[in-house]
């Protein structure tokens, strides 16, 4: 019989629950980090409340900083208490700080990785982990192929018949699509490609996964999902916050590199794709990989693309820095935090329509949201002046916050005129269902711990992704600084004017 975590929250008779994770241990390299901290050790700990993981689990993480293990049990447990979805329990608590360790060092040091080999030996004996591992890269992306090159010298990532050693490398997989089939060669030297997890934590969010559930689950909006009926399609992550803290990933990478190239286009991909056979892992990664495939960004960029820098401003009422003055990026740095640019899905279905994909910091509020906009009807048997405030029919799935779908529609206004005004119809998660989401990192760290694939981009479908934005980035490079847009704005005048010249604009979300 398996056993899990004692006192778990999970009922062993409810059929729906995920299966749990056998044996294993989990050794996060950039342990001392900003994802660690806020995602990643909150998400592990809440797998253990939900009798998720196995009795042994162990966790090791590995950085530069001066730790003990006792100093890294109290980060764990502090990260755990701020971040963590679940109520904190002593008990669980207990059992898995037993198997947390500390290793020191830097990834360039032979000595650290030969103690990190020694201590997850230690471990396999202590905890029972049974020699199965995995080794989640959540580090500077440079770094990405020293680290699987000490894991190979190590004999870390030898793979064993009975055995499983796996590798979970965040995002951006590299920074172009020269530098993604370079790290894609040295992983897969190393790692057979059912080992790697390339990680995309979009994909893990209840409401993304909704996107398979509401096209191919129900006959109603199939029939218009397509260039005869859809006008375009937008899709927004916009954040607020600044990136103060930040400036050794961020600097130099830049909004599009961060999130365009694996979240947005990952949005799109499962927006525009065709009905996979089933939902076998395969299936949908190549239905994916087909309609990536087909996408390709429209030109010319000087009016199809946007990409401009927050400056100071008020955001929440209080007065914050442009990013210029933030700690640690070049006073002169041309780093993009806003980038819009405009794609076309060329297939029988998308042909003429284009898909807008917008991201930025310090933009007027948190939101993630995909709106599928349709075209007004063709006769409209009112007057002019009843359908003034009538807009396009949209489909909004609001990713985030406020998880849910909401469809816009043209309704009649009460009174003795015929006058049509836009209303909303909507669906909303936290109302519909007692259920609560699980935190992406925690579904996507369970079913690679179980070895389940599908929720993980493959490496044709990252290589396709720097396809697609390579050319717009070297554009970019020859045309001078972004344009500045103010914090607490939605960014800048070029994103309104990208939209404007074909009589589009941006939704506020
Ligand atoms: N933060 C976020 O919200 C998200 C981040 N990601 C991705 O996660 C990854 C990590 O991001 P984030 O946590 O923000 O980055 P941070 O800069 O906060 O953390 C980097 C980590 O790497 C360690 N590190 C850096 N260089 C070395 C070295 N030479 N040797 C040993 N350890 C080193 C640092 O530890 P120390 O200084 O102690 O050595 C630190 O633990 C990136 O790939 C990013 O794209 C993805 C989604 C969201
Ligand atoms: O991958 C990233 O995502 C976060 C935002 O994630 P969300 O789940 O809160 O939408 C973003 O802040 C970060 O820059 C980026 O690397």
């Amino acid at each position: 019989m398996t056993r899990t975590f004692q006192n778990p929250l999970r009922d062993e008779r409810d059929k729906r629950l995920p299966t749990i994770a056998g044996p294993c241990g989990l050794v996060i390299f950039g342990v001392t980090g900003d994802l660690s901290r806020k995602k990643l050790m909150p998400a592990i700990y809440d797998l253990a409340n939900r009798g998720l993981l196995p009795p042994g689990f162990s966790l090791v993480g590995f950085a530069r900083r001066d730790w003990a293990d006792e100093d890294f049990g109290q980060v764990v447990h502090d990260a755990v208490k701020k971040y963590a979805r679940t109520p904190f329990r002593e008990s669980i608590w207990n059992q898995l700080a037993e198997g947390c360790r500390f290793v020191q060092g830097s990834f360039d040091d032979d000595n650290a990785f030969d103690n990190l080999a020694k201590c997850i030996e230690d471990l396999d004996q202590v905890r029972g982990t049974a020699g199965n591992h995995a080794f989640y890269l959540s580090i500077p992306p440079a770094a990405f192929p020293v680290v699987i090159k000490q894991l190979a010298r190590t004999g870390l990532a030898d793979q064993h018949p009975d055995q499983w050693r796996r590798v979970v490398i965040e995002k951006p997989f590299g920074h172009d699509l020269a530098s993604a089939k370079e790290l894609n060669e040295i992983v897969n030297d190393v790692f057979p490609e059912e080992s790697v997890f390339r990680i995309d934590h979009y994909l893990g969010k209840e409401t993304v996964q909704n996107i398979l559930a509401l096209r191919f689950a129900n006959q109603l909006f199939e029939p218009v999902w397509n260039g005869n009926y859809v006008d375009h399609v937008q899709i927004t992550m916009a954040e607020d916050i600044g990136l103060g803290g930040r400036a050794g990933y961020y600097d130099g990478i830049g909004a599009a590199r961060d999130v365009i190239q694996n979240h947005l286009l990952q949005l799109l991909a499962l927006v525009a794709m065709e009905e996979p056979v089933s939902f076998d892992p395969r299936a949908v990664r190549a239905e994916k990989a087909k309609i990536l495939a087909a996408t390709t960004p429209v030109q010319p960029f000087a009016e199809t693309t946007a990409r401009g820098q927050y400056t100071g401003g008020w955001q929440g009422g209080q007065k914050v820095p442009g990013l210029l003055q933030e700690e640690g990026f070049a006073k002169d740095s041309i780093t993009e935090t806003f980038a819009a640019i405009t794609l076309a899905v060329e297939t029988r279905r998308w042909a003429g329509v284009p898909f807008y994909l917008r991201t930025g910091k310090r933009l007027g509020r948190k939101v993630t949201e995909i709106a599928v906009v349709f075209k007004r009807a063709p006769h409209l048997p009112f007057d002019d002046t009843a359908t003034e405030e009538l807009g396009q029919n949209a489909l909004v799935f609001r990713v985030q916050p406020d998880e849910g779908v909401t469809m816009r529609f043209g309704s009649k206004v009460p009174g003795s005129t015929m006058e049509v005004r836009d209303v909303s119809m909507d669906f909303s998660y936290g109302h519909s269902f007692t259920e609560s989401s699980p935190e992406a990192y925690e579904r996507l760290i369970l079913d690679m711990l179980l070895g389940e694939p599908s929720l993980f981009p493959m490496n044709d479908e990252v290589e396709r992704s720097w396809e697609i934005l390579d050319p717009i980035i070297d554009a970019w490079r020859s045309s001078g600084r972004p344009e500045p847009y103010r914090a607490g704005t939605w960014g800048p005048d070029s994103a309104t004017t990208m939209l404007s010249r074909t009589g589009r604009h941006w939704r506020r979300p």
